[in-house]
């Protein structure tokens, strides 16, 4: 097993300068490359609920993927610190994924990218736990009825199909599915995207009471701030591959340092009423313009100067758990 150092026991994931670039064409024509994550470095507290919150495409999947080992880095670190004095090196290839493959999993925006809707729920709830090598018929049930009852679904659901469930019940059947393998870390990307607003509070409800009775260590992914206000301890804020402000969820929510975190509350105006109206996301740069090595916020934001377009902001701590990356600062 590829060990590292020592790390605090206090974090479960140590992420040193991630970079993960993903290259199209290139055969005719010169190579496309899209940096999803540009230099991430964050550390996550075992228990913790994290939010990482940022508009579509930021990289939020592609840093939960990573962090599971299903995307290979391109550069930089993913120690996964199991148990407090384990930490090893995430690396999809290694062979020593394998056995803590069962301790980190992701669910999805769309439960039926996952499950079978053609299966029967007890069949979804067995999958998982027979891939994962468990054959004794009794573990199984014990597994799937322990599960079930901790997201809230009653056992006689095995019998009906996948496809016969509501939206939120099939999103609950997928937090059982992984919640059955006793994982440590669970990914879990935009899980209420796709359901009705009176849902999204349930499955919050669900996922907030598994962290608080298992102390599973959650990464959830959100471009819905109101819903990471209700879930996340801390909060993490990605822009462009980066990761442009973190900290305390209740500090980044109501003192925001980063232009691109205020201008994202104020699509929210209701998270924060006394936040002022004065963070307006307008170009006043050049939209579009390519900032290789500035600030990946530059052509968006209001207070840009040339030392933005010239040199990226690294992350600083500006009070106990409040880090950002901005100039300003
Ligand atoms: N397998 C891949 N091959 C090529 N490009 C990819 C791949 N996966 C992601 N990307 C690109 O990487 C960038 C980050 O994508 P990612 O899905 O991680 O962002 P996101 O913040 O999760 O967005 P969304 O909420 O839309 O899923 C995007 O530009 C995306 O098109």
């Amino acid at each position: 097993m590829s060990h590292v150092g020592y790390i605090d026991p206090n974090y479960i994931f140590y992420i040193k300068d991630l970079k993960v670039y993903f290259t199209k064409g290139g055969f005719l024509s010169k190579p496309l490359i899209t940096k999803a994550l540009d230099g991430i470095n964050l550390k996550i507290r075992r228990k913790e609920v994290l939010a990482l919150v940022g508009e579509s495409g930021s990289g939020k999947t592609t840093l939960g993927r990573t962090l599971i080992g299903l995307q290979k880095p391109t550069s930089g670190q993913v120690i996964y610190n199991r148990d407090g004095n384990n930490p090893i090196l995430i690396d999809p290839k290694a062979k020593h994924i394998k056995k803590v493959r069962r301790e980190l999993q992701m669910i999805y925006q769309d439960p039926y990218s996952s499950i079978d809707p053609y299966m029967k729920v007890y069949n979804a709830m067995e999958q998982p736990l027979k891939y994962a090598g468990i054959k004794s018929k009794e573990e199984i049930n014990k597994k799937i009825e322990q599960s079930l009852k901790m997201v809230g679904l009653p056992y006689d659901l095995v019998q009906n199909y996948v496809f016969q469930l509501s939206g939120g019940q099939r999103q609950r059947l997928s937090i059982a599915r992984a919640l059955s393998l006793d994982p440590k870390f669970l990914v879990a990307d935009e899980p209420v995207t796709m359901l009705d607003a009176s849902l999204k509070g349930e499955i919050v409800e669900v996922l907030s009471k598994i962290n608080k009775e298992t102390g599973i260590t959650i990464l959830f992914i959100t471009h819905e701030l109101p819903i990471a206000k209700i879930i996340a301890n801390r909060i993490a804020v990605m822009y462009k591959g980066k990761i442009v402000e973190a900290g305390n969820a209740k500090t980044v929510l109501t003192d925001p340092l980063h232009p691109y975190t205020k201008a994202l509350l104020e699509a929210y105006p209701r998270i924060d009423p006394t936040l002022k109206d004065t963070y307006k996301t307008v170009n006043v740069k050049e939209e579009g313009k390519i900032v290789s090595n500035g600030c990946p916020f530059y052509d968006r934001c209001p207070f840009a100067t040339q030392k933005c377009l010239e040199q990226n902001p690294q992350l600083k701590e500006i009070s106990s758990d409040h880090e950002v990356a901005c100039w300003l600062y």
